[in-house]
């Protein structure tokens, strides 16, 4: 669509246009105006107004759009102000195997692990809620059925969620996330004697029979490793992509390689690979250190041809506050842990966007800014 310009000069025009088409950033594979993104440039009196619509979540970049080309665009326009305006008509991406999308729920971020413990939970709910920081509409579904943590990490673990017809179940919202888990139904004690058909059919009822609201996003704990479980449930969920998290020593590198190789086999794209516990930040001092090497993920990358989304720090901080229920994204907004999530949510959700095929249709607009 082409944009809509009014009250500017021919030369104006052309160097607002010049100024926004040459911003640059991480997410961006195409600059804003080949991508479609600028919608309307329009002069007042004193002021410049600029209308943004972006097809995945993208909080971070605008604002530093902001602050890189507000000066230059005010001097090119001879005005007092920019105004700026972002709305959001978030994609919704093809899925693995054509499976048919969930009801209400446009694209779904698996999130695995080759082994347990690698900090597989703590990455989801924090980018989950980092997802939602940068403007989209989330939930998440603990599909993790030997381990579901995320009631717990949530601090909803004592909710339990309500049934309008006994037979749908509405999600639990908490800080400003749904969420539905197997340990929000059961205590967690039970869900371990879950066997393979069991809980497959169980995680698929709970994926399909949520009411969840519209969302953009709906991100799945997975249970962790590479076993028939883990790859009845990757054929079975209609993922949009999946992201491996690892850390950084090789044991859990050649895990992460079996989990990369087990979507590959079944057709799920691997948007690449997360490194959780990449560097230690002392909580006294703020000294960072590579506890358990450096460098691991970047060669798996290499060799195996994915992407290296975030490395995330190992940091006391993120197990306390998830203990307490409030994850660090939420409780701490502007900690560098809480950065380094957000540019994770960031790249998934560009990442997911350029790797994917748009599906063309529901088409929903929304003003955030
Ligand atoms: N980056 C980190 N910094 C500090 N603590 C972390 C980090 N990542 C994970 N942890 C802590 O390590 C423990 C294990 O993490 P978590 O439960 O997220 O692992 P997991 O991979 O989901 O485990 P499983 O899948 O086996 O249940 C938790 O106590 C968590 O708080």
């Amino acid at each position: 669509m082409a944009i809509q310009v009014s009250n500017l000069t021919d030369a104006q025009e052309k160097q607002v246009i010049s100024l926004l088409q040459g911003f640059q950033h991480e997410t961006l594979q195409k600059d804003l105006v080949t991508l479609g993104a600028i919608k309307k440039i329009e002069k007042g009196v004193d002021t410049l107004r600029i209308e943004l619509s972006l097809p995945f979540a993208w909080n971070t970049g605008f604002t530093q759009l902001q602050s890189a080309l507000t000066a230059s665009l005010l001097q090119a326009t001879e005005s007092k102000e920019v105004k700026w305006a972002l709305t959001y008509q978030i994609a919704t991406l093809k899925r693995a195997n054509n499976h048919p999308a969930v009801k209400g729920v446009k694209n779904i971020i698996a999130v695995t692990s080759g082994k347990g413990g690698v900090g597989k939970s703590t990455v989801t709910v924090n980018l989950a809620l980092a997802l939602k920081a940068q403007g989209a509409r989330v939930g998440i579904l603990d599909a993790d059925i030997y381990g579901p943590s995320i009631p717990h990490m949530l601090g909803a673990a004592n909710q339990r969620p309500t049934s309008p017809d006994n037979q749908h179940i509405v999600p639990i919202e908490a800080h400003g996330l749904f969420s539905n888990s197997i340990g929000y139904l059961m205590e967690a004690d039970n869900a371990t004697i879950w066997r393979g058909p069991m809980a497959s059919s169980a995680l698929s009822q709970l994926l399909n029979e949520t009411l969840w609201p519209d969302l953009d996003y709906l991100v799945i704990d997975m249970p962790p490793g590479t076993g028939d479980i883990q790859l009845t449930l990757s054929q079975q969920i209609p993922v949009t992509g999946a992201v491996v998290v690892t850390t950084p020593q090789d044991i859990a590198l050649l895990d992460a390689i079996k989990g990369i190789t087990m979507f590959q086999k079944v057709s799920v794209p691997v948007l690449g690979v997360i490194e959780n516990m990449s560097m230690h930040i002392c909580s006294q001092c703020g000294h960072h250190e590579a506890l358990f090497g450096t460098g691991g993920a970047t060669k798996l990358a290499e060799k195996y041809q994915v992407k290296i989304l975030g490395q995330q720090p190992l940091h006391i901080r993120l197990r306390e506050d998830l203990d307490k229920g409030t994850p660090t994204v939420v409780a701490a907004p502007e900690d560098e842990i809480t950065q380094s999530f957000l540019q994770l949510a960031e790249k998934v959700a560009s990442e997911l966007y350029w790797q994917g095929s748009v599906i063309p249709g529901e088409i929903l607009f929304r003003e955030v800014k």
